[in-house]
């Protein structure tokens, strides 16, 4: 069924800045009208969690984020009887509020999560787009304007943490990674405060080190990141110390791995 969803407008001012890499807000905006589910891969720190609280305000939907962890179980995603003043009394979980309220909710780093929320997220994620609470004895109908939204970082899988393909294939999916660099350039002086001449050395740098992934590194330097290191620099600490301590340091322990990433980074910084 497809019921015409439109988005209220809302002011600029009030929606998180995202700069997109393709075409996701319109896929985004196409999956909520058809009220179907979405999943974004991407590494950790590439903009997945700005792109939801992007899509959410300007939507003018309410936002629910949950980051999964291995103890993460379906009574934390729907809610439980607590006790409160004596008396015992349903608490929603942040799943079963954005379900009524007809909202986005957003599970980040999902394949983290128990088995058991799979079990509540598939009758939510295919055309019956309901939400059992056996607790309570409800069924739940999503209202048109709800949406599951959901993440993970393939690169941290493992094969006793991947999805199945029977949960995976009720998601529409897309990839995401990090931006081009003069666009990523862009983004961390935005963020930072920090003129783009002097980000464009810690992009470079960030490539670098993102090209040892898989060699040295489980993981390359985030956008995220990039954005520490240029705020500290606009606050006043020198290149070289911000460096360390925002692109290397959280990188690795390992020290033979730190003491070359430090010899690229003095290498880019006399360059730069
Ligand atoms: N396309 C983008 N537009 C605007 N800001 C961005 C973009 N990509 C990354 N950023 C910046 O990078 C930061 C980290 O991004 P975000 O928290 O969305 O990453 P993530 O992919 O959700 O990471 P994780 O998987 O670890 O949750 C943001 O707070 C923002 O400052």
């Amino acid at each position: 069924m497809n019921i015409a969803l439109k988005a209220p407008p809302i002011p600029d001012c009030n929606v998180p800045a995202y700069s997109p890499s393709g075409q996701e807000c319109a896929l985004f905006e196409s999956a909520w009208t058809r009220q179907l589910p979405l999943l974004l891969k991407g590494p950790t720190g590439c903009g997945k969690t700005r792109f939801v609280a992007h899509m959410a305000a300007k939507l003018g939907l309410p936002l629910s984020t949950v980051s999964c962890h291995d103890d993460l179980a379906a009574a934390d995603l729907t809610g439980r009887y607590l006790l409160k003043g004596g008396d015992t009394v349903w608490v929603d979980g942040p799943l079963t509020r954005a379900v009524r309220e007809g909202g986005i909710c957003y599970l980040d780093e999902i394949v983290e999560a128990r088995k058991d929320v799979a079990v509540v997220l598939h009758p939510l994620t295919d055309d019956r787009r309901v939400l059992p609470l056996e607790r309570t004895g409800e069924l739940l109908e999503a209202p048109p304007g709800f949406m599951l939204v959901v993440s993970y970082n393939p690169g941290y899988q493992n094969l006793l943490k991947t999805l199945k393909p029977s949960t995976r294939q009720r998601f529409v999916a897309i990839e995401f990674d990090f931006l081009p660099r003069d666009r990523e350039i862009a983004v961390v002086s935005e963020e930072s405060g920090l003129a783009e001449s002097r980000v464009a050395p810690l992009v470079d740098l960030a490539h670098r080190l993102r090209s040892l992934k898989g060699h040295d590194l489980e993981e390359g330097v985030s956008t995220r990141l990039i954005v520490y290191c240029a705020s500290l620099v606009d606050s006043g600490v020198t290149l070289r110390d911000a460096v360390l301590a925002t692109m290397i340091e959280p990188l690795t322990d390992e020290p033979d791995v730190k003491a070359a990433l430090i010899e690229i980074a003095d290498a880019v910084i006399r360059q730069g």
